[in-house]
């Protein structure tokens, strides 16, 4: 079965490159990019590319070459629906706010509404591509609204879950270790939709790196990859904890370790915590469907992982209060960077927002520098949380366009993003303006801290 027209629903940070890579490498392929927020699709179609909604390296220039070629944004859902072959749904999964499964379920009504919306408009046979990450067995759900409330049209589901992470996203669709593709592998119907889309990917992904599975285990498996994954950053930062208390240093137990070949050097770097939108939203399904199934110890087990993260995320924010003679009331913290990692403005999740809402609860006054995260985003972010009304939250928080200015006359600065341009800053001159005694929080692990000392910081590093 040849594809010549793929839509995909959602144009978010999946969507979106996901999307723009298939139409780079895939130039016979019409490939519509759609979604209901109005405003992303118009920044999506912003004639100065470099405004797309989106910011990760080399994507906009993926952009420039295939929009109006082949890729189009648009927020005519239907019509994109009706005129596609393949369709990939990658909408949001949050975790549920409310009812049955309130704050561990994945919330799975844009998935449904997606599936309710193809059933109602589609003419023609279409294969139906979950991309968003979503609970084992929900296929079954969706093939059962797509089969009873649709008009005779036949459908294949296929799980195909995205592996990027962001700030990476563009290397990691030009090069996956592997991209995996579930189908209903049993009937002729089923293999041939898989085949489908193996031959959209074959177009530049080695067809050894591409895995075939049962729907089952492929939605099961990205569940999997990103509980272990998240596994490894909470053993590190325990183990930071422990370096604190006797001398050991977790970079060189992280290295120590690391070289074991069983055990492998990635993901072991120490941090405030882990943030993103994926991590804890996923392993808070895994707990979910593992309860759901009467499985405790399983459900204990990973939630485990959550429970070390929000330690690590407090212990670094008391730590700030303790070192600071136990009181932050009235005084100016400096906080680099917002982002939950490096090269992305996404801040879902994102560690500092939990740190500075602490340090808020404790009456300082706090400072943010992020190279590529807006101020209205900033704020957005802790007036979520519903701590303290949206006047304290701007009261309380200044956010500046250089760092400079974000540390002048600060207490202490504390390293929340591991941008590398805070490796390169005249770190003498935010000395020389800060306060004194000069306090200097790194929960990156990220410059180097005999330096500073030698500069006359007092330099605190996560995990020594
Ligand atoms: N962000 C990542 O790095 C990443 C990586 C792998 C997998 N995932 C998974 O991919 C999925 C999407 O994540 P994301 O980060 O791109 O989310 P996102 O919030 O950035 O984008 C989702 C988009 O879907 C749109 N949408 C929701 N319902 C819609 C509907 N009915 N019709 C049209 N548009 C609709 C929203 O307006 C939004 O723009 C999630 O399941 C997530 O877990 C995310
Ligand atoms: O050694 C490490 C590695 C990561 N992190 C932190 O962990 C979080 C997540 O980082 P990362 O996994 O690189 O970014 P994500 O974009 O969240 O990507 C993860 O989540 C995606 C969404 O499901 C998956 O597709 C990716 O494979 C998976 O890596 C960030 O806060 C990182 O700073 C650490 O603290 N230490």
């Amino acid at each position: 079965m040849e594809i010549n027209n793929i839509c995909c629903i959602g144009a978010g940070y999946v969507g979106g490159p996901t999307m723009a890579v298939i139409a780079q490498k895939c130039p016979e392929i019409k490939v519509t990019v759609v979604d209901i927020n109005e405003k992303r699709i118009a920044d999506w179609n912003d004639e100065d590319v470099e405004n797309i909604p989106i910011y990760e390296p080399g994507l906009s220039e993926i952009v420039a070459e295939a929009r109006d070629r082949n890729l189009f944004f648009s927020t005519d859902v239907d019509a994109a629906i009706d005129k596609a072959d393949m369709i990939f749904i990658s909408v949001n999964t949050p975790t549920k706010t409310y009812g049955i499964g309130k704050g561990m379920a994945a919330d799975l009504k844009y998935i449904e509404l997606c599936a309710r919306q193809i059933a109602r408009v589609s003419t023609s046979d279409k294969i139906v591509v979950e991309k968003s990450t979503l609970p084992v067995r929900t296929a079954e759900a969706l093939k059962n609204i797509l089969d009873n409330t649709g008009n005779g049209v036949n459908y294949q589901i296929l799980s195909n879950p995205e592996f990027l992470a962001e700030g990476t996203a563009v290397a990691d669709l030009m090069n996956p270790d592997r991209v995996l593709i579930g189908g209903d592998i049993e009937t002729d119907n089923g293999q041939e939709a898989v085949q489908a889309l193996v031959d959209v990917y074959a177009h530049w992904v080695p067809k050894d790196q591409i895995l075939t599975t049962n729907v089952w285990s492929s939605e099961l498996s990205k569940l999997t990859a990103n509980a272990f994954l998240a596994q490894r950053v909470s053993s590190i930062n325990a183990m930071s904890e422990l370096c604190e208390k006797t001398g050991a240093d977790v970079n060189e137990v992280a290295k120590a370790v690391g070289m074991d070949s069983r055990i492998g050097s990635k993901f072991l770097q120490s941090s405030v915590g882990f943030g993103g939108s994926c991590f804890q939203k996923d392993i808070l399904n895994l707990v979910y469907i593992a309860k759901s199934f009467g499985l405790e110890e399983v459900a204990d087990y990973w939630e485990q992982v959550i429970i070390m993260n929000d330690h690590q995320k407090r212990r670094f924010a008391a730590n700030i209060v303790k070192t600071l003679y136990n009181t932050v009331s009235g005084k100016k913290i400096a906080i680099l960077g917002w982002a939950f990692k490096k090269d992305t403005n996404d801040t879902r999740e994102s560690a500092a927002i939990y740190v500075v809402d602490y340090l808020l609860n404790e009456q300082a006054e706090v400072v943010v520098y992020d190279p590529k995260v807006k101020p209205e985003q900033i704020y957005a972010d802790l007036d979520y949380l519903n701590t303290r009304s949206e006047k304290e939250n701007r009261d309380r928080v200044t956010v500046l366009n250089t760092p400079y200015e974000a540390c002048e006359e600060a207490h202490a600065v504390a390293v929340l993003t591991e941008w590398d341009e805070f490796k390169d800053y005249n770190w003498s001159k935010i000395y020389d303006d800060m306060l004194k005694p000069a306090f200097l929080f790194d929960g990156r692990r990220l410059l180097d801290g005999k330096k500073k000392k030698e500069m006359g910081f007092e330099y605190y590093a996560i995990g020594s």
